[in-house]
């Protein structure tokens, strides 16, 4: 369960913006759909610590991870929270296995215990990335990088994992093949998510329930479990049923998060 009730406000010498989400959800994967600058990263970067609110509560799975009214903001650290970064942010001097690592940062400085080293190997093995482990992320396909950083956010061990825009840094052709692979993920490690993107077939293939963010607010929630179940999932695990026209479903949802049929 993921409860969020928060105000924020940034600003700049030139800008300021105020943030006053709301929503809650059940859902193991929960998508906050909106255009870019409606709040969606800020959103996120709450929930993970990295920005303070000025009021309100996020509770995680029965944790409460921030809330003003009890004194209650725990350090990123202390979270147990996974973030996947937009554009991945790998460190670019260091290998695959020391940006998995990373993940582990508090330990890392002083090098890896073997617990630790082998839920490293046990991570790269897992997102089959043994064999460019030595590898710097430059020479990396995008896809590469994408499991390069989902492996890093999860070796914390986290309880919610927070993926802003997965797919961003990927052309279009790419994007398709890896909603497919990042499904997979989800269903592998079985943790909440809560996913931030502006395409409608990220929330299609992908989420379970998708809030729709306009300037700061959530302004509408879209149930996706309703209906045919995940067969959008099922298609972009099969690209060719991908040339078939849109579903009932994909009209209703596209409707009800108001992009145009064709768009
Ligand atoms: N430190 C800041 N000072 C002033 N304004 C800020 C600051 N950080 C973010 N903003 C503004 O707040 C708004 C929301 O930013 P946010 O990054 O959450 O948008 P987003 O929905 O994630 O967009 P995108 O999809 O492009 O990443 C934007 O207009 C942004 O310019």
């Amino acid at each position: 369960m993921i409860d969020i009730d928060l105000t924020a406000t940034v600003s700049d010498s030139t800008r300021r913006f105020t943030l006053a989400t709301r929503f809650a959800s059940e859902a193991p994967v929960v998508a906050l759909y909106g255009a870019s600058g409606a709040g969606k990263s800020l959103t996120l970067q709450a929930i993970a610590g990295l920005l303070r609110p000025d009021r309100g509560h996020v509770r995680v799975g029965g944790r409460v991870l921030f809330d003003s009214a009890r004194g209650v903001d725990l350090p990123p650290d202390r979270r147990g929270v996974g973030y996947l970064f937009q554009h991945y942010a790998l460190f670019p001097h260091l290998s695959v296995r020391e940006n998995v690592a990373f993940g582990l940062t508090r330990w890392w400085r002083r090098g890896l215990s073997g617990d630790r080293a082998a839920r490293v190997d046990a991570l790269l093995r897992s997102f089959d990335l043994t064999e460019l482990a030595r590898s710097r992320p430059a020479g990396l396909s995008g896809g590469q990088q994408q499991r390069v950083a989902l492996a890093r956010a999860l070796a914390c061990g986290p309880e919610l994992l927070l993926l802003d825009e997965p797919f961003a840094a990927l052309n279009p052709l790419l994007r398709h093949d890896l909603r497919g692979q990042l499904a997979e993920v989800f269903r592998r490690w079985q943790m909440p998510v809560v996913m931030i993107t502006h395409d409608v077939d990220d929330v299609l293939a992908l989420a379970d329930v998708a809030f729709v963010v306009e300037h700061g607010q959530v302004v509408r929630e879209v149930d996706l479990r309703s209906g045919e179940g995940r067969d959008v999932t099922r298609r972009v695990l099969v690209p060719d049923l991908d040339i078939a026209p849109l579903t009932a479903r994909e009209r209703r949802v596209r409707a009800l998060l108001h992009v145009p049929v064709d768009g």
